[in-house]
């Protein structure tokens, strides 16, 4: 996508050939940092930090990791070494393991003076995948907008969105703000609800960024205003992304996600889920029970980051001084509640026959 008129993905190889560019996505929207890293450290930082971050983005730039680690040492414990560490950067997203798990099966057999090379490539390809997935994600969801656009003729689709699903939370277009970018693009007058998503505010820091650049009208809320949005008639539809869909069509995806499922229930509002092949996790059936739920600092909700009127940015504790804090990351929506699943080869029901219906070469995957 476009920052300024001038096209950027969020993970790019450097003109050395070798290193890896990416936003620093703790910066913004104050200020562009591009970031060069040079080793799997720098990467497994990136990533924990959450100077990288969505699902799709922290598997290709963890692959990208494992290429430039191989440059050093293509040695069959390394490749190993390596991979483990940078799976254990953050427990939730599973794009991150399908990432590693790809890498590791087109590294495995290749002779270690060519592993670094194969490893750029194999990586590589990961990230072309993501672009033309979540690319035709997009295409698969615009419909839903243009059929609400039909019902409600020279008025504003009005769509609530929650965290970041844009093209910086993938390599390119995103996932659900993809399919916001197409219905813009396409002309459909749209207008976003972005959830502000504390504790990080991917919404009021990052969403607000990207469509801001993107020329799309929207309005940033309070997390907790959604439902009352709802009750009023403001919000014709809520599209989300997710870090990992089960076998049976639940969804773990930033914290507050479950709420809003639950408020769109309640109001009668369709509440879809879209999502790239590399977020399917068809091992797991229970998603409340199965899906590990990432724990990150209680600084994180104890504080605050901003920028001053003068243009620094800081932190503050906004939370009582003493007062302890908790930060799962991440929730589960069971299946029951959502609508619908929109991915790179159409829309589904979330469940095992809508999904298999779409990648019936899942069938045999452990369940
Ligand atoms: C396109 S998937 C983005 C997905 O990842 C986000 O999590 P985080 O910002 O912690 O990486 C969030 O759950 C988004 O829905």
């Amino acid at each position: 996508m476009k920052i300024d008129g001038v096209a950027y993905r969020s993970v790019w190889v450097d003109e050395d050939g070798w290193s890896v560019r990416i936003l620093d996505q703790t910066r913004l929207p104050w200020t562009v940092d591009i970031l060069r890293l040079t080793d799997e450290q720098q990467v497994a930082h990136a990533i924990k930090s959450m100077q990288v971050r969505g699902a799709p983005l922290i598997g290709a730039v963890a692959a990208y990791g494992l290429a430039l680690a191989l440059r050093r040492d293509a040695s069959d414990a390394a490749l190993e070494s390596v991979a483990a560490m940078l799976g254990e950067t953050r427990p939730t997203a599973i794009n991150l393991r399908w990432a590693l798990a790809r890498m590791l099966a087109a590294l495995r057999p290749v002779a270690p003076a060519a592993r670094a090379q194969a490893a750029y490539d194999a990586a590589a390809a990961i990230a072309e995948d993501d672009v033309e997935t979540c690319r035709s994600i997009g295409q698969h969801g615009l419909p839903l907008i243009q059929d609400i656009a039909a019902r409600k003729p020279g008025q504003p689709v009005n769509i609530l969105t929650h965290c970041n699903t844009g093209w910086i939370a993938t390599v390119d277009y995103g996932t659900a703000l993809s399919v916001i970018y197409q219905a813009h693009d396409a002309g459909i007058p749209v207008h976003v609800w972005v959830d502000e998503t504390r504790p990080r505010n991917q919404g009021s820091a990052l969403t607000a960024w990207e469509l801001g650049k993107h020329g799309v009208p929207h309005t940033v809320i309070a997390d907790n205003a959604g439902g009352h949005l709802m009750q009023h008639g403001q919000v014709d539809i809520v599209l989300v992304g997710t870090d990992r869909v089960t076998r049976h069509g639940d969804v773990a995806n930033k914290i507050g996600t479950y709420l809003k499922a639950l408020a769109c229930h309640d109001n009668n509002v369709p509440f879809w889920v879209a999502l790239p092949h590399s977020t399917l996790d068809m091992s797991v059936r229970d998603g409340l029970r199965e899906i590990p739920i990432e724990e990150r600092a209680a600084e994180e909700v104890l504080t605050v980051t901003g920028q001053t009127a003068d243009g620094k940015v800081v932190t503050v504790r906004t939370a009582a001084p003493g007062s302890a804090g908790a930060n799962p990351a991440f929730d589960v929506t069971p299946a029951r509640l959502v609508t619908g699943l929109i991915t790179e080869r159409g829309r589904c029901d979330a469940s095992e026959a809508g999904l298999l219906g779409l990648y019936p070469e899942f069938a045999a995957k452990a369940a």
